[in-house]
């Protein structure tokens, strides 16, 4: 069912990166036509293929030589943009041709394994080749393929349209060296070419751990808090030590050849909230959107059927060090697990999934799992005797006893309270954790809300042109700024616009007047895991909720905005009972909300009231459906007072999480689009009861407190070392150098080409 609802989310997702990866799309779809028009009497021209580079422009021009999508290069920037099967097909579909074509395949967990159309068969013509040789895998959620002897790739309907070529041809294989390298322009090949010497200057420029003097290593691995990993397993994984940053350098072999594809350079600084823990801050070359390196597979013997799936470099260390057993490391923590990644995990019977010590990484787990496939996983529930790996190490757990422990992820249909014990426990001896995401520009919100939590569903209303999808663009961005992954379904402005708002509020400037500064705030406002959908107006709720679905499975979304509601429906179902219409509407956006484990949040227009009145909880447009069904209700309140006009507050009329209630005011800088809240206000947190909603509302109007704007702009904008912004070893020792003078952390990822990710010690 879950897979079904995917593989009908065949409309487009746009990433936040547009320009080289929209491209990419277009050169993907033209080459899939190309592939396509061969087919159609052209076949013969497919073992020629010359001028791979020039295939796009000769496409144009008429001409075609060997066309195909598959690319490696550009396999990372192919997956973060979405590949769509350009029709809905289903796991049966996916098998139902493969037998008709032929192909033998078998049945994994999450794809299908069948012998490598790019590989050239070995043995007796026509000899069958054993299961273990099948090197093709087939993403059965999605159709996508990959080869992992050649690393060619591509869509399902690439696949299809070399089976067809094959066939027709009869031809046995396809070579894949006239696949590889196609569709990159030159200033892409550039990119990547410099991105590797990149690569190779901090991998060359650093020193093997071995060959550090050993007061030195013993002071490195102090500041890592990592005394218990000997040197012989920094050794065995390769790590080095890069001086200039002091950062730890964990290498990204990969491909046929196992060459060094990357880097991801760690360091490390005391954290501000706990003296006694470490923060740490990495980096990696190629940027993270395109960094697939699941680390610590080389060392994976073949016959290993076990893995411990771990969440940082360290914890494949620890765990390797500490209970003898194979491990890998997620490339982005326990944020994503991208699809790209599953056929290099096939081959491991049972996985262990310890992705860190917290309730975010337990959430993570569960959601990962079910990727996965559930059968095989087992769970390592975060816990004070069960800290990260590299955190058990240090304290001298015992850590083959907590894999061992693990508890499975499949669910039982019927459990008593013994089941549910431990996850109670849980929640009690975390509540901040469980409160959520706390938001870093919205003090307030965190104090009325708590936090910002998976599977809950956000009704949020204001009157028309108030500023709602403004202000909630601000408030969506600040958590993806923490890792939330965001996907937004904007039905009423269009991405161009809506991106050009998140992006003045990410950089907090009038980027009109200093187009200059463009690229550096775009660079960094790239990496941010925000995905658009690309559906404008009236569109079918089915179609949205596979979309939706779709982006969960390849992003890992956990927050979907829908701006908004009325615009999504459209005006022509006037006929019917609109308000029904509605309601089913909202109550299947509750159960994606609930099932999907992601936040949805939904702006609904507010029925028409009159205009010197407060809006309140009833005033969403439709039934009372909506708010009932909402865990929470935001309303954005505008002051119509003529002397104090266009002021807003902040009305949190429903909090299903703890009951608290309340009103805060806002105030606009124009400049950057952004929200604040007064810097002296007396506001407070109060719990306002039902029938006190809306004199609450016209009260806490009254209590604003005027902020001069340049006064707040002062205190909001923050020194940026923005001359780092293309170095990425400037931006690692701006990085350093701020560890340690003991910088504020948001300055020094600031100071980085990239937003860097933070990491619990
Ligand atoms: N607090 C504010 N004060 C003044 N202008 C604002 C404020 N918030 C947003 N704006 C501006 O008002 C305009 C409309 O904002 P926005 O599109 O966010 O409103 P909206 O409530 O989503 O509109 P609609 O009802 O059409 O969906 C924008 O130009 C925005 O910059």
């Amino acid at each position: 069912m879950w897979r079904s609802l995917v593989l009908r989310g065949t409309a487009c997702l746009l990433h936040v990166v547009p320009r080289g990866s929209q491209r990419l799309v277009q050169q993907r779809h033209q080459s899939s036509l190309c592939l396509r028009f061969l087919l159609h009497g052209h076949a013969h021209r497919l073992t020629a293929a010359p001028c791979l580079q020039h295939q796009r422009t000769d496409l144009l021009r008429g001409t075609y030589h060997l066309p195909h999508t598959v690319t490696r290069s550009l396999k990372s920037d192919a997956k973060s943009t979405v590949d769509f099967p350009l029709n809905p097909i289903t796991v049966a579909d996916i098998k139902q041709y493969l037998r008709s074509k032929e192909v033998p395949f078998h049945d994994g967990y999450s794809c299908l394994h069948a012998p490598s159309l790019f590989v050239e068969p070995s043995g007796e013509p026509g000899a069958v080749p054993t299961k273990d040789t099948y090197s093709l895998f087939i993403d059965k959620t999605t159709g996508q393929f990959l080869c992992k002897d050649t690393l060619a790739e591509g869509s399902w309907e690439d696949l299809q349209d070399c089976l067809e070529v094959m066939q027709k041809e009869g031809q046995a294989f396809l070579s894949s060296h006239v696949l590889l390298g196609y569709g990159e322009t030159p200033e892409e090949q550039e990119e990547r070419a410099r991105e590797l010497a990149e690569v190779h200057r901090f991998w060359s420029s650093s020193v093997p751990f071995s060959e550090l003097a050993d007061e030195e290593a013993q002071m490195v691995k102090s500041m890592f808090q990592i005394t218990k990993i000997t040197n012989a397993t920094l050794k065995k994984f390769g790590v080095r030590f890069f001086k200039p940053t002091r950062s730890l350098v964990f290498p990204w072999f990969g491909g046929p050849s196992s060459a060094l594809k990357g880097v991801k350079l760690l360091s490390a600084q005391t954290s501000a909230t706990d003296p006694g823990a470490v923060e740490y801050t990495e980096t990696t070359v190629p940027r993270s959107s395109s960094y697939h390196n699941l680390f610590g597979l080389p060392l994976v013997g073949r016959p290993d059927a076990e893995v411990v799936l771990t969440g940082s470099e360290l914890d494949v260390l620890a765990v390797s060090q500490g209970a003898g057993l194979p491990a890998v490391a997620l490339p982005r923590g326990n944020s994503r697990l991208p699809p790209s990644l599953l056929p290099y995990l096939e081959q491991f019977k049972r996985v262990t999934l310890w992705l860190g010590g917290d309730m975010r990484a337990w959430e993570a787990s569960r959601i990962f799992s079910r990727k996965l496939g559930l059968r095989r996983c087992s769970l390592v529930r975060p816990g004070e005797d069960q800290p990260r790996p590299a955190q058990a190490l240090a304290l001298g757990k015992n850590l083959a006893r907590v894999v061992k422990g693990a508890i499975p992820a499949v669910h039982k249909s019927i459990v008593s309270f013994r089941q549910l014990r431990d996850d109670v426990y849980g929640e009690l001896a975390n509540t901040e954790q469980v409160a959520g995401v706390k938001w870093s520009r919205f003090p307030e919100l965190n104090r009325i809300l708590k936090g910002h939590r998976k599977g809950e569903l956000t009704v949020f209303t204001g009157p028309t042109g108030s500023g709602k999808t403004t202000f909630i663009s601000e408030v969506a961005l600040d958590l993806c700024m923490q890792g939330v992954n965001t996907l937004w379904g904007s039905f009423e402005i269009n991405n161009v616009r809506l991106a050009k708002i998140m992006l003045t509020q990410f950089s907090m400037q009038r980027l009109e007047d200093n187009l200059e500064r463009y690229d550096y705030w775009a660079d960094q406002f790239e990496e941010l895991p925000l995905y658009f959908m690309t559906f404008h107006g009236q569109q079918n709720i089915k179609t949205v909720l596979d979309t939706m679905q779709h982006a969960i499975y390849l992003y890992d979304i956990n927050h979907v905005v829908i701006d908004n509601l009325q615009f999504m429906m459209g005006q022509e179902n006037l006929s019917v009972d609109k308000f029904a219409v509605q309601d089913h509407i909202v109550g299947a956006f509750r159960k994606f909300a609930t099932n999907s484990c992601c936040h949805v949040t939904l702006i609904i227009h507010p029925r028409k009231e009159e205009d010197d009145r407060e809006l309140q909880t009833a005033s969403i447009f439709g039934s009372a459906k909506a708010s009932q069904e909402a865990d929470n209700v935001l309303i954005l309140q505008e002051k119509k007072l003529v002397t104090c006009p266009g002021r807003r507050s902040l009305q949190v009329s429903k909090n299903r999480f703890d009951g608290d209630v309340g009103i805060f005011p806002l105030d606009f800088l124009k400049a950057s689009l952004t929200f604040s809240t007064p810097v002296k206000a007396k506001h407070k947190l109060r719990k306002v009861s039902k029938e006190e909603e809306e004199a609450a509302a016209a009260a806490a109007a009254g209590r604003e407190e005027a902020v001069p704007p340049a006064k707040k702009a002062k205190a909001k904008a923050k020194p940026l070392k923005e001359n780092t912004a293309k170095d990425p070893i400037a931006a690692a020792t701006v990085a350093a150098a701020a560890a340690s003078q003991r910088v504020e952390p948001d300055q020094s990822q600031a100071a980085g080409r990239r937003p860097a990710l933070k990491r619990d010690g």
